[in-house]
């Protein structure tokens, strides 16, 4: 396919860069007026249109007049497998109750387990699918999908197969994060080192022979998982090759992001408590911050210190954290235009942070992220567009008209 007039090819990022860190996020590279070619599902090509090579110009083409190209979004943290939404708690966080209030009341993550485990693999393939599918037509073309609504071993497995079934089937890259130690189950409520020994003999061990995750995660709060246990749980998970990405600092300050990175672990997610020890240990380390301003903006809890990270040289990603209980959204365009609006971000930062970034986030940025020759031809087209700012200035406006996955238009056919 060759695609044609393009007025902005976005994100046109060389081979080897595949992170992008302090200061340089703001350098989104952008050929006005060009083409590009898709080949076997991957980018074969790109250039200006007055450099177009005749010998390519019969082939069936697309017309960008006017239009953007941009990179899938690459959404590195969800939690979209899932059995009910969970709009009770909307209303009764609008008549005043805190996130930890509706927790401490049985609600929250045990409400969504209790669910969970009355559903059958294939209820939970069919939901999550919808949302996958809306997600895709919404741009994301690569993502990372959250077990820890089981809390027992078979629902935790359960997921994990449900997660590996869409691995399967859709035609987007995925990446499976095993996260039981989410919450305490209420039987572990007094017996937090049961529930860890269940993780560390039983569980791990089950998901490591099945192949069914690539990640660890851990929910690292104040109520929910402590430092110490938290480091205990990612050492036992090292010893079977998965690497950390973990859920630290939403609701308070804790040791969270230290513990990630003294772990290695790929990215640290939330930070929405954003302290100078955050800002320092993070400064120059290969853990990716991974922010999710939706999560701040449904919740109603601070936003994370972007500026204050990319000023340390921190490495920055976006994703939406799609979940029944803190985000119920996996617009990653909404993502974008928050952390323009919120964050401070310019919307070249943003862009950047929502798909190579994202992408690194996932390990995937050989593959993912940019507009690269030899990368996946997952990507979208927008609508005619006067600049690249409309498209997170016209925030909750879908501004995609077109989405490609693996070289192909995307009708939604799944
Ligand atoms: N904070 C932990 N996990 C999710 C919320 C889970 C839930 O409320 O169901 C999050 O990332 O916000
Ligand atoms: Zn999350």
């Amino acid at each position: 396919m060759l695609i044609t007039n393009i007025k902005g090819l976005v994100g046109v990022h060389p081979k080897e860069k595949l992170v992008l860190r302090g200061s340089e996020m703001a350098n989104l590279p952008v050929l006005e007026n060009a083409w590009l070619l898709l080949e076997d599902g991957l980018i074969k090509d790109f250039g200006l249109m007055n450099d177009i090579p005749p010998s390519i110009l019969h082939l069936p083409s697309v017309d960008a007049e006017g239009k953007f190209v941009f990179p899938s979004w690459c959404d590195s943290h969800t939690h979209i497998v899932f059995a009910a939404p969970r709009e009770e708690e909307f209303v009764m966080k609008i008549a005043g109750k805190t996130y930890e209030d509706i927790a401490a009341a049985g609600g929250g993550i045990l409400n969504s387990a209790h669910k969970l485990q009355q559903a059958s693999e294939d209820e939970l393939f069919e939901s999550a699918s919808l949302r996958l599918k809306d997600m895709i037509k919404q741009g994301t073309g690569a993502v990372e999908i959250k077990s820890g609504y089981g809390l027992t071993i078979e629902s935790e497995l359960k997921m994990l197969r449900v997660i590996q079934r869409l691995k399967q089937v859709f035609p987007i890259p995925i990446k499976a994060t095993f996260l039981a130690a989410h919450t305490y189950p209420t039987e572990y409520k007094s017996n937090h080192q049961g529930y860890i020994d269940l993780i560390i003999n039983k569980m791990l061990p089950a998901v490591a022979k099945e192949k069914l995750a690539d990640y660890i995660d851990v929910f690292c709060e104040k109520g929910f998982f402590s430092v110490s246990e938290t480091d205990e749980i990612l050492s036992a998970a090292a010893k079977y090759g998965l690497k950390p990405k973990i859920h630290a600092n939403q609701l308070s300050v804790s040791d969270g992001v230290q513990i990630g990175v003294k772990h290695q672990a790929i990215s640290v997610d939330h930070l929405e408590e954003t302290d100078d020890e955050v800002l320092s240990v993070l400064a120059n380390s290969n853990t990716i911050a991974t922010l999710l301003p939706s999560c701040s903006f449904y919740l109603n809890i601070p936003f994370a210190n972007a500026r204050g990270l990319l000023n340390s040289n921190a490495t920055v990603a976006l994703a939406t954290d799609y979940n029944p209980g803190s985000t119920p959204s996996g617009n990653m365009n909404f993502v974008v235009s928050l952390a323009c609006i919120k964050l401070k971000m310019l919307p070249e930062e943003a862009i950047n942070a929502s798909t190579l970034n994202g992408a690194a986030a996932m390990e995937l940025s050989r593959e993912m992220g940019s507009i690269t020759i030899g990368k996946k031809a997952n990507l979208f087209i927008t609508r005619a567009m006067s600049s690249l700012a409309f498209l997170p200035y016209s925030f909750g406006q879908l501004q995609i008209e077109t989405v490609i996955l693996n070289g192909e238009i995307y009708n939604g056919w799944l």
